[in-house]
């Protein structure tokens, strides 16, 4: 049995604490609102993120910052990418000795651009980090608290960190791979929520099955193109951190990134779509990311680059597509070159 600390509340931190009370570990979750975690000591319940779910009677919540260092030999970062940098500089005052640190967000930070696990050694000091983990792959909250079959993939430099992580989470409906990809697995789970966002405005557009395969297929293009270009493996874009969670982001209701862009496509106004979600939607400040990345290492990202007009310049949708569709011609395959 390990002693972990999930910090967040959200879905997708409720779901993953689930997953390792269920598996026996000694769990501690860590919301920055009181009356949330009243609700998961008392009730067992976390109705705003995970309604009409029992949680585990062994999963015990805190508000208290100091209690949820000083729990977690393992501590897991599950609060949105505009977080995290607080979330860690927060914690940090309270980390006395090396503990595993995972995070499982999926973003990059506008204007530093830097990836989640850049940002977490930026904001904790190395003398208490063991190692930076990420967790990513296709996996829904709303599937996962219901035990539904899911993959996903552990990921650090040093595969024994990974393994760890795999060891934590396996059970009979979780199931982890392991890669020591870092860079190609935290760019493929944010890059995705882009080209979710850009999917979802093709179904609000009913623009049918033909547009979303393309935009699946050309948005790994140049996912792969800009991830390689950043040192990414080309092989995990094809993997479950890339293709996986591309497909799965793209195409499910539960997605909240497909819903904010199949709102963009009925014609609601970004401000309006964000306030109406109530959870957080990556894609949008990733895009920014992306499309400064894009002109940093001067990869073409079409799509990416189509999605930030929509967004931060108020072209119409429809004429952002119409301006995909009438680009030169290209040959297919050139991403590798
Ligand atoms: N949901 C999912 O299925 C999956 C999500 N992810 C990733 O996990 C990350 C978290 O997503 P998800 O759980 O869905 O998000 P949610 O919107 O469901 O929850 C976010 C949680 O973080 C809290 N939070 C926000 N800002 C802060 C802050 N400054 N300090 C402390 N807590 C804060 C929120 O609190 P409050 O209620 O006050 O807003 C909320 O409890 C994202 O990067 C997402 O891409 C990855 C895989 C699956
Ligand atoms: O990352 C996810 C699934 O793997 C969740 O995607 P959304 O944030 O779009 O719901």
């Amino acid at each position: 049995m390990k002693k972990v600390t999930v910090l967040g509340a959200g879905s997708w931190g409720t779901a993953l604490a689930m997953v390792l009370a269920e598996n026996g570990h000694d769990t501690l979750i860590w919301s920055h609102r009181h009356e949330q975690a009243k609700e998961i000591n008392e009730q067992h319940t976390n109705e705003k993120y995970v309604p009409n779910i029992q949680l585990p009677e062994n999963l015990r919540a805190t508000s208290d910052l100091k209690e949820a260092a000083e729990h977690g030999d393992i501590i897991i970062f599950a609060v949105p990418t505009k977080a995290i940098r607080e979330v860690a500089e927060n914690i940090m005052n309270y980390l006395n000795r090396k503990v595993l640190i995972v995070h499982v967000s999926k973003g990059i930070e506008p204007d530093s651009l830097k990836r989640i696990s850049e940002i977490l050694e930026e904001s904790i000091s190395p003398h208490v980090i063991e190692d930076i983990v990420v967790l990513s792959g296709p996996s829904h909250a709303e599937e996962v608290v219901l035990h539904h079959p899911t993959t996903i993939t552990a990921a650090c430099t040093n595969l024994r960190s990974a393994e760890k992580i795999q060891d934590l989470f396996m059970n009979q409906y979780f199931r982890v791979y392991t890669n020591t990809d870092v860079i190609g697995v935290e760019l493929g789970g944010a890059l995705k929520n882009v080209i979710a966002l850009a999917a979802g405005i093709s179904d609000g557009l009913n623009y049918g099955d033909n547009a979303k395969a393309a935009l699946i297929t050309r948005g790994l293009a140049e996912i792969a193109r800009l991830g390689v270009r950043m040192g990414g493996n080309p092989f995990t874009f094809a993997g479950l951190t890339g293709m996986g969670d591309l497909i799965v982001t793209c195409t499910s209701v539960h997605s909240r990134n497909w819903k904010a862009g199949n709102m963009l496509g009925k014609g609601m106004k970004l401000a309006e779509v964000l306030e109406s979600m109530g959870m957080v939607v990556e894609g949008v400040r990733t895009t920014k990311a992306a499309y400064q990345l894009a002109k940093k290492y001067d990869v073409p990202m079409p799509i990416t680059t189509a999605l930030f007009e929509v967004l931060f310049n108020e072209k119409e949708p429809k004429d952002a597509v119409d301006e995909l569709m009438n680009r030169l011609k290209k040959r297919e395959i050139d991403y590798l070159q």
